[in-house]
């Protein structure tokens, strides 16, 4: 399998972009509406990172890299520490996600022909808790003896695009994807049954939807609505790919790593009373227990390698969205930096996994974010277990590409911390059609999962791109 990748810069450069960045406090105040960033966002390549009113967004291209393959992530990522490593910066703010940021999106299989891409943008605004700041990322060619010079401190008025009017899509029609609904459910019953065959514990099966707008689609439109129904959601947009994922594959920040792990869900009812029955009758369902005990277990032996320890709780809680209820773990760790490891100042209140500290990149540092991410991807909520197997299986059985669907999708810093989600409740738009856009969702399958009950499930996974699409006044 081929691995390509290329850089791409926006105005012409000589090969060797030096990136010159500065971060400054913003003066005004961002208020605490959670789509108040995503405001500021223009029409075209807008890129966000969202939740609850805090993160990042960002416009602009300075650099681009596009990769496909096995490589895909390794390549990005020498990219990416090679632009940081010469970087000219001067960071005012210095918190995460000050300095240097690239966004990323990769995909979900190393057979997909589909690109992976990491942008770096020209402009970047920023906002956590009462912090709110601006980035400017220009390049400069790495020249002998010249230093680049820094650009004026950048301020809201200077930086901000015409920012055209949000539009509507107006209405939406919905036909099927690449697999019919009945095809799929008899996929997933041949599933199960190589379940039952022991041939392997569990597997993630996905299906798309194709959406038809009646006017272009504006991802801005999307994306406020998703930070606005969704808060509990880290709302993404990067390179097309749109969406607001409940599932944070790994944030690395300060030697800590965090990971929400998701598997097992329950579709919610609207009445509170029947959603907390439903939400007990989640927490004690052993189909969707053993779902979700394949599903942590990937994230804690993909973590434990890097982590002097880590904290893997025993029971699940149940996280409630406003269209299902999921099973949910937050897993923790202290990272380990090759050959000294960073004092423990996080207890294993249930199990602890040390091991030697593995030698990453052979700098004696610890592992970016990104690194993190390709090596937790793929984890066994979006594929399954044994990995191998599993994988396999959704080639073998699922009928479509994933593409950036499933995969890891979200932002590295300069000094490689960041944050990545995995890109469900998530659509493609469509780069040679901007009426056109593919919704997709996916279920774990176990031994005892009932293919009618996993479509239906799936259904109700694909609510909130149906929201984030329509014109209905949000609830
Ligand atoms: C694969 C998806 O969800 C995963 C995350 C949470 C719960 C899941 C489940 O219960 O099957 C899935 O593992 C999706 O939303 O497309």
């Amino acid at each position: 399998m081929s691995t390509q990748s290329s850089v791409t810069d926006v105005a012409p450069e000589p090969l060797s972009p030096q990136l010159v960045v500065r971060t400054t406090l913003l003066g005004t105040v961002l208020d605490d509406d959670p789509a108040a960033l995503l405001a500021l966002l223009p029409r075209t390549a807008p890129l966000a990172w969202v939740r609850r009113g805090d993160g990042l967004v960002a416009w602009g291209e300075v650099a681009r890299v596009e990769t496909t393959g096995p490589g895909r992530f390794a390549d990005a990522e020498a990219v990416w520490a090679s632009l940081r490593s010469r970087a000219v910066v001067r960071d005012d703010v210095k918190v995460p996600g000050t300095g240097p940021v690239a966004f990323g999106s990769f995909a979900f299989d190393d057979g997909s022909d589909q690109r992976s891409v990491l942008v770096v943008p020209r402009v970047v605004v920023g906002r956590r808790g009462s912090t709110a700041w601006i980035t400017t990322i220009t390049t400069t060619q790495t020249s002998a003896g010249s230093a680049p010079t820094l650009a004026p401190v950048p301020t809201l008025a200077h930086v901000l695009d015409d920012v055209d009017p949000v539009t509507s899509p107006g209405a939406v029609t919905y036909s099927r994807g690449a697999v019919a609904d009945d095809d799929w459910t008899a996929s997933v019953e041949e599933a199960v049954r190589r379940i039952r065959d022991g041939r392997l514990d569990k597997v993630v099966m996905a299906r798309d939807v194709e959406a038809r707008t009646e006017h272009p689609i504006d991802p801005r439109w999307l994306l406020t609505r998703l930070a606005t129904a969704y808060t509990g959601c880290w709302t993404f947009s990067i390179d097309g790919m749109v969406g607001a994922t409940p599932e944070l594959l790994v944030r690395s920040e300060k030697g800590l790593v965090t990971s929400r792990v998701l598997a097992g869900t329950i579709r919610r009812t609207g009445g509170e009373e029947a959603d907390l029955a439903r939400a007990a009758k989640l927490a004690h369902s052993s189909k969707d227990l053993e779902e979700h005990e394949y599903a942590v277990a990937s994230v804690a032996e993909a973590l434990a390698p890097y982590c002097q320890s880590l904290n893997v709780p025993e029971t699940p809680f149940v996280l409630h969205l406003p269209n299902v209820l999921h099973l949910a773990s937050d897993v923790t760790g202290v990272l380990c930096t090759s050959g000294t490891p960073v004092a423990g100042n996080l207890t294993s209140t249930t199990s602890t996994a040390s091991a030697a500290a593995p030698v990453v990149g052979g700098h004696g540092v610890a592992p970016s974010s990104l690194s993190l991410a390709a090596a937790l991807h793929p984890t066994a909520a979006v594929c399954g277990t044994p990995t191998a197997v599993a994988n396999d299986l959704i080639r073998e059985l699922e009928g479509m590409d994933r593409a950036r669907y499933a995969g890891p999708v979200g932002w590295v810093g300069g000094d490689g911390d960041g944050e990545w989600g995995i890109a469900l409740r998530s659509a493609s738009l469509d780069p040679e059609d901007d009426r056109a856009a593919r919704l997709f969702a996916g279920c774990g399958v176990v031994a005892a999962s009932d293919p009618a009950s996993e479509l239906a499930e799936t259904e109700a996974k694909l609510e909130p791109m149906r929201l984030a699409l329509s014109t209905t006044p949000l609830p």
